[in-house]
């Protein structure tokens, strides 16, 4: 980065002028932002789900002047973002396999244009590996006009994380093309492995890592054994009345997610939602790919703006939504991973009050799941792919903990968590859990033992 830093003065004004807030989210966030601004480094972000970690590059990004370059891995959460910068005045836009033929005429000229009139540049890690990008890209850094490269949901670079995608893995071509622009990575699940792995990857340079806790401590998270409920879409339904309830008796709107894995199971919870709350006056939809993409976004859109209370969703819904107030996340399915976990569950509650996310877990399903793999991994027949039955065995093992579930997530990311207390059933009613676990595992397995394994 060239030039001296910015006054701290001018970058907490455009904090307030641009972004409308006040101050920043949490210590971190602003040691995130400092390193990149004052200390011109790499650096490594880990924050929980919903912690503000898009405000530590586009703030920057804002400050610095020039282009930045972003690298995400869905289309939906790219187009989310620029259209949230675009409304708050940052010019943001991104080329992509989607952009009509004369926008992205326009906007390669833009970029080509010195002073390039361009903040944030939004790119998949597949569109980064064209020529055409690279050479651009290269124009950018060599005009001095290229400021800072930030690498969103960098758990993707990983083959140990949860959501490996091979184009990330080539990124380093960042590093060539640009030896002295700093690189930010951020993610919101990482363990010491994925961690060392992105930094490797990535080539970042002595970077400043700032983590927070994975503890959302505004979550109570509850998991219930789905075969003792043989009347499950009716619980499922007793439970969102019951947190509308909750949530009009604070005198607040709410909002929710059902996952499911099939898309039978999205309708066939929208259709019990609909039968027995429409009275209630909570209106639920299903969203899933068998819905056409014009149908998909009306769907979100009502959600998003509160005229849908629930969405009854496999997991394609969700990717890069920021909703303030879902009161509630309901996994009628295990995830496949814990990390996928936890940042479906992260949905809820981002606006800091307390929010409620249920999972019901079978060994069906966890079989399934199994089956499916093997399934995937022999059609692949691809040695190096690290063993995916981890994952579910570490998602498992979040289901049958008897222990207090925030602490089995934090021993999962490598920190270390007390007993929450009360916001989990574990805390809450271990004795109800013990009972669940009982039922499951049968009376001569003792559920502790399952906990520790
Ligand atoms: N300094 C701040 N003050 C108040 N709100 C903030 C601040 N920074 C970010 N936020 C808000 O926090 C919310 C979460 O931010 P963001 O979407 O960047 O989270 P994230 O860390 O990317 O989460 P996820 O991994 O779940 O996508 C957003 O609504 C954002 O506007």
């Amino acid at each position: 980065m060239s030039g001296s830093p910015p006054e701290w003065d001018h970058v907490l004004k455009v904090l307030e002028a641009t972004f409308g807030f006040a101050g920043f989210k949490s210590a971190e966030q602003e040691a995130a932002v400092r390193a990149v601004l004052h200390g011109g480094q790499d650096v490594f972000v880990c924050f929980p789900t919903g912690g503000g970690k898009s405000l530590t590059y586009q703030l920057p990004a804002v400050v610095l002047g020039g282009v930045t370059l972003v690298i995400s891995p869905l289309l939906a959460l790219i187009e989310d973002q620029v259209t949230a910068l675009q409304s708050l005045g940052v010019h943001a836009a991104t080329i992509n396999s989607r952009t009509p033929r004369a926008e992205r005429f326009d906007l390669l000229q833009q970029l080509r244009a010195r002073p390039c009139p361009l903040r944030l540049l939004y790119l998949t890690p597949e569109t980064l590996q064209t020529d055409e990008m690279q050479q651009l890209i290269q124009a950018l850094y060599d005009d001095s006009v290229l400021r800072l490269m930030a690498v969103d949901e960098a758990h993707c670079v990983s083959e140990w994380g949860h959501d490996f995608r091979p184009a990330f893995r080539r990124l380093a071509v960042l590093r060539r093309l640009c030896p002295t622009t700093p690189v930010m990575a951020l993610t919101a699940t990482a363990q010491a492995q994925v961690q060392s792995d992105i930094i490797t990857t990535l080539k970042l340079r002595n970077p400043a890592v700032v983590r927070r806790s994975t503890y959302r401590d505004n979550l109570t998270l509850e998991v219930r054994m789905k075969d003792m409920y043989p009347n499950l879409m009716g619980d499922i339904t007793t439970f969102i009345e019951a947190q509308h309830e909750a949530a009009t008796a604070r005198g607040q709107a709410a909002s929710g997610i059902i996952y499911a894995f099939r898309r039978e199971d999205c309708e066939a919870v929208a259709g019990a939602v609909q039968r027995h709350l429409t009275r209630a006056g909570i209106r639920c939809a299903a969203y899933h790919a068998g819905l056409n993409a014009e149908e998909r976004n009306r769907i979100q859109h009502e959600w998003t703006v509160g005229h849908i209370h629930v969405v009854a969703a496999t997991i394609a819904f969700g990717m890069g939504i920021d909703k303030a107030n879902v009161r509630y996340v309901v996994h009628a399915t295990m995830s496949k991973s814990l990390e996928a976990y936890y940042q479906e569950a992260g949905r809820a509650g981002r606006d800091g009050q307390p929010a409620v996310c249920r999972l019901y877990y079978a060994q069906s399903d966890m079989s399934l799941f199994q089956y499916l793999q093997q399934k995937e991994a022999k059609s692949r027949q691809n040695k190096e792919q690290p063993d995916r039955g981890d994952h579910l065995r570490h998602m498992q093992h979040y289901c049958l903990a008897a222990t207090c579930r925030h602490a089995v997530i934090a021993r999962h990311f490598g920190e270390a968590l007390s007993p929450c207390q009360t916001r989990c059933d574990c805390c809450r009613e271990p004795e109800s859990v013990q009972k669940q676990l009982r039922c499951v595992a049968g009376p001569s397995l003792s559920p502790l033992s399952l906990s520790t394994s």
